[in-house]
């Protein structure tokens, strides 16, 4: 996963602060000065406002060491590129979750704290949403940041995938519940940019959880994102062009799973990553009739609406929640009776 800082982005609502205020000290990190009510009240001296500064890390530090001691910490589930995922057990709720532990030294940059802030700061502002990983709590102590979830069952949709084609009225419910949880986070200007199988939970009734903002996003009228981001696969073109882009990056990555969905494949591949990043560019959607014979028109109709190459005449994540396909549920007519 590849993560860019394009600075001063970050946009909160005050009606948030107190969630951010409650769920730690990660959060309270990020929260920039001119977000801060008593930004108005005159600067304190520098010296002061350093000492100040410590004082304030130290106590963070301390409430966070203190917080990872009420999580019993169980066995590993999953490992990305920042940090380690455990199962851990929360005697005091009696409830179960995933711990996620970042040693702060492998932060080496600007953009990788970005990325670990931007993935708490998202979750929040995004919650709650049934579609959405649910954030519990996020707190550091000196040497490692802890970010606590929902837990969701060890196989994500690329373990589903890798099974084999899933038929088109299963493909439709996990592709709908998907649409849902990108719908609302485009409501709320924040784009994903990291789509792909990995990062689809199922939490323990099978309900999609849309996960891992770390590479996320705020945009807006007049506030296009740039910057390279994404999975091979799954990034839209007008991202490895180089271009400034919108949203709409987020529905090309979900058509391509959606069709990974209904062919076991992706659309377009490659030995490497280069050849992968040219079939993206060419964007030659093909569907091989020896695969796609069995697969319903209306389903081809909105892949070709998903993934369209040119982002203004793409579906939006809202429009494709109302495309045929996905409100007959994927049944063919044919299979009504
Ligand atoms: N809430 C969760 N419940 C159950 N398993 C999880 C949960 N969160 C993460 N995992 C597992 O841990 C793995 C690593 O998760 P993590 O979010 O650290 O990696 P990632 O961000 O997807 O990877 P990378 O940082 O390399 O993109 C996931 O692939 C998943 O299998």
């Amino acid at each position: 996963m590849e993560c860019v800082l394009d600075g001063g982005k970050q946009q909160q609502r005050y009606s948030d602060l107190h969630v951010l205020t409650n769920i730690g000290t990660i959060i309270l990190e990020v929260l920039s000065l001119d977000q801060c009510p008593c930004k108005t009240r005159p600067p304190l001296p520098f010296k002061t406002r350093n000492l100040l500064k410590t004082k304030q890390k130290m106590q963070r530090e301390e409430a966070g060491a203190h917080k990872k001691q009420q999580y019993q910490v169980l066995e590993e589930i999953g490992r990305g590129k920042f940090g380690t995922v455990f199962r851990c057990f929360h005697p005091s709720s009696n409830q179960f979750y995933a711990l996620k532990l970042i040693h702060n030294r492998l932060l080496t940059d600007a953009a990788d704290r970005h990325c670990l802030e931007i993935e708490a700061k998202a979750m929040i502002f995004l919650s709650p949403h049934p579609n959405i990983l649910k954030i519990i709590d996020a707190f550091q102590d000196g040497e490692t940041s802890t970010i606590v979830l929902q837990l969701c069952q060890p196989r994500t949709l690329f373990d589903r995938i890798a099974d084999g084609p899933l038929l088109e009225p299963h493909a439709a419910s996990l592709i709908k519940q998907l649409l849902e949880a990108l719908t609302h986070c485009h409501a709320l200007a924040l784009a994903h940019r990291d789509i792909k199988p990995e990062n689809l939970l199922f939490d323990d009734g099978n309900n999609l959880k849309l996960s891992d903002f770390g590479s996320a996003e705020w945009f807006g009228e007049g506030r296009p994102m740039s910057g390279v981001v994404g999975s091979p696969y799954y990034v839209a073109p007008e991202v490895l062009m180089g271009r400034e882009y919108d949203e709409k990056v987020d529905v090309w990555s979900s058509g391509v799973i959606l069709y990974a969905m209904l062919s076991g494949f992706p659309p377009f591949y490659g030995d490497s990553a280069a050849q992968i990043f040219e079939a993206v560019l060419r964007a030659n959607l093909r569907f091989p009739t020896t695969i796609f014979r069995s697969v319903s028109a209306p389903a081809k109709d909105l892949l070709r609406k998903m993934i369209c190459r040119d982002p203004s005449r793409r579906i939006s994540a809202h429009q494709a929640l109302r495309h045929p396909w996905i409100l007959s549920g994927g049944v063919k007519s044919g299979d009504l009776s």
